[in-house]
């Protein structure tokens, strides 16, 4: 489904004028498979971000591909309202001049601006028609104070929110909206970048909780990126162990025991049950 294969990146190193480069992903190839939570783990430098922002279409490769269902995701019509993020900062990711109704919003109005809303909506339309579904084809569409009011319902959160401001939230209301903004659109995928790192244990469970019942309400697959490997082991059916920008290993998380690599172990002696 989203698929990386012999990806190359690297940056300048010591200013703008530098001729020299670090080079972060040394050709790097997986594949998050449909429906699945595949978690990216590793230490701090070893690139994992980076390949996050890749997936996501924010930057470049310098070599190799990032495919999602077979499109390139350099091109936006390949990504937008298809593929979602959720990053560390909650509050840095909300606009803080923006009430939480807007602020969910914002993506289902790109969404509709590149026109992608209308011709997906038209093929079901067509297809309801199609199958004699007259009455739900008519059915007007859901306002958006509904909709707002029914993704907040979804992340635990009551529609008195709907007009509050990123300050006036704690971390684990701030993140729930950027959780119901991510699945504003109902992408099929959500990269999620230490999406519960900064908060604080018990809320880290809740949200863990909810984001793997949302998984499985909206069938969507997720790329967990986490240097966690208690929240990767909870969350994710396959890790991968990123080191210096490449795959040491991948494995599947029932088969956690089994792993090969010494730096895989290292990781996993965090992990109590091991
Ligand atoms: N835009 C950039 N320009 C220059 N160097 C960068 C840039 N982004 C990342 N790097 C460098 O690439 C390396 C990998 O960074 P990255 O943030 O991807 O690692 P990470 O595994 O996500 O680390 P952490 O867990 O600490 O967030 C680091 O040495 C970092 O300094």
């Amino acid at each position: 489904m989203l698929t990386v294969e012999q990806v190359d990146k690297s940056y300048v190193q010591g200013g703008m004028f530098s001729k020299q480069r670090q080079q972060v992903l040394k050709k790097v190839t997986l594949e998050c498979r449909q429906g699945e939570c595949l978690g990216i783990i590793g230490e701090s430098g070893s690139g994992k971000s980076t390949l996050g922002r890749l997936m996501l279409g924010l930057e470049r490769p310098d070599r190799g591909t990032i495919r999602f269902e077979g499109k390139d995701v350099m091109d936006r019509r390949a990504r937008i309202g298809r593929i979602s993020a959720v990053f560390q900062n909650y509050t840095s990711s909300m606009n803080p001049f923006l009430t939480v109704q807007d602020a969910i919003m914002e993506p289902m109005k790109a969404q509709q601006k590149t026109g992608l809303v209308g011709q997906q909506k038209l093929v079901k339309e067509r297809h309801k028609l199609e199958q004699g579904n007259h009455e739900s084809a008519q059915r007007p569409q859901m306002t958006a104070t509904a909709k707002v009011d029914m993704l907040l319902a979804q992340v635990g959160l009551d529609p008195s929110y709907r007009l509050k401001y990123a300050h006036e939230l704690s971390g684990g209301e701030a993140q729930r909206v950027c959780i119901a903004r991510a699945i504003s659109t109902e992408p099929k995928c959500i990269v999620l970048d230490e999406a519960v790192s900064s908060l604080d244990v018990s809320v880290q469970i809740q949200v863990l909780q909810l984001l793997k019942s949302l998984k499985s309400l909206y069938k969507m697959s997720y790329v967990f990126i986490t240097h966690d490997i208690q929240a990767a082991a909870y969350i994710c059916d396959r890790l991968v162990f990123f080191r210096e920008g490449r795959v040491e290993e991948t494995i599947a998380v029932e088969q956690l025991k089994h792993v090969q690599s010494d730096y895989a172990r290292k990781l996993l002696k965090h992990l109590i049950s091991l």
